[in-house]
């Protein structure tokens, strides 16, 4: 049952998927960061409500509740959701899963009402679902045993339509041949060893440790202090400031590079690490510091300039300049 399903960018900071869940249509945000998918809920208070789509499950003729089930998870950008559990049929593109774990939000914090999604369908490994007392299998995993191949791939351009392709890879939408990484599922994510990035053509290292994850969920990129230190040390009039890091709108920015696995660089052209006027002629850099730990997160930037291959045959992440 392979398929396409259109990615229509949001306000710049993410991409929305008609999803329909027991009949009802959702513009639900994919997140290959994370394995739950969940639905803003007619449970939710009116306040939560306002400006969403929200399901319904009692006008669904194919839901089902699984009693006593619950779910919670809190993200790294410190948003989060939690509430019951039934499943349903989804269907995504052409690709239909059924009874699929449908997690029905009860509580959402304030950065999801203000956002444009409707809930989020989870794409990381079905290791880190939340839901207890019987963790759920996520779409992607449900879904696999009827594609042509056990993959999926995010194609998402800067302010213009993508999509996520379920099955089979769609050579229209990149150039040349996809180069691959081994993944460590062990932690949930898509993660791969990244220790070696370039900043214009000076080539840095970082200690062994240091992984990245692809990560559909983020919008920017965070990489860790030291990458982004040494950065924005080649921007002229650059800050770190509460909010991130922020230079004259006319900065000439370097582009930036970085190992995924033992690959060759994938390059962000400076062009796409400006995300966006900040205030006045201050703009704000679309690479900023994902805090502590050892993981980069490589976000929607780098699929505005990579067709992203997610392929559970090894696993392997892969990439293609689009
Ligand atoms: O939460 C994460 N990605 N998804 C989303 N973020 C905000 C809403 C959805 C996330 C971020 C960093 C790491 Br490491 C692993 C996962």
């Amino acid at each position: 049952q392979d398929s396409s399903a259109t990615a229509v960018p949001y306000q710049g900071a993410e991409y929305l998927v008609s999803t329909t869940v027991g009949g009802q249509k959702l513009n639900l945000d994919f997140d290959t960061g994370s394995a739950d998918l969940w639905v803003f809920s007619s449970s939710l208070s009116t306040a939560s409500k306002q400006g969403h789509n929200v399901y319904t499950a009692s006008k669904s003729s194919t839901y089902k509740s699984l009693s006593g089930y619950t779910w919670s998870i809190q993200y790294a950008d410190g948003s989060g959701a939690s509430g019951t559990v039934g499943t349903d049929t989804v269907t995504i593109g052409g690709t239909t899963v059924k009874n699929q774990a449908v997690e029905l939000a009860t509580k959402v914090s304030s950065s999801f009402v203000s956002d444009g999604s409707d809930g989020l369908v989870g794409l990381s490994f079905s290791n880190i679902n939340t839901v207890q007392p019987v963790q759920q299998k996520t779409f992607f995993d449900n879904a696999k045993s009827s594609l042509a191949s056990p993959l999926f791939a995010a194609y998402l351009p800067l302010n213009a339509n993508g999509a996520y392709d379920f099955g089979y890879l769609d050579t229209t939408k990149y150039s040349g041949t996809p180069v691959y990484a081994a993944v460590s599922s062990a932690g949930g994510f898509w993660e791969f060893p990244s220790t070696s990035y370039k900043v214009g053509s000076t080539v840095h290292s970082t200690s062994s440790s240091v992984t990245g994850i692809a990560d559909t969920g983020t919008t920017l990129i965070l990489m860790t202090d030291a990458v982004v230190s040494a950065y924005y040390a080649q921007v002229s009039g650059a800050k770190n400031t509460a909010d991130g890091y922020t230079f004259p709108c006319s900065a000439t920015l370097p582009s930036l590079s970085f190992r995924i696995g033992s690959t060759s660089y994938a390059t962000i052209p400076g062009k796409l690490l400006n995300f966006q006027v900040y205030s006045g002629s201050t703009c704000y850099g679309s690479l900023q510091s994902v805090g502590g730990g050892s993981q980069h997160i490589y976000g929607d930037v780098f699929f505005n300039a990579y067709y992203g291959i997610f392929d559970a045959s090894q696993p392997r992440f892969g990439f293609a300049a689009i």
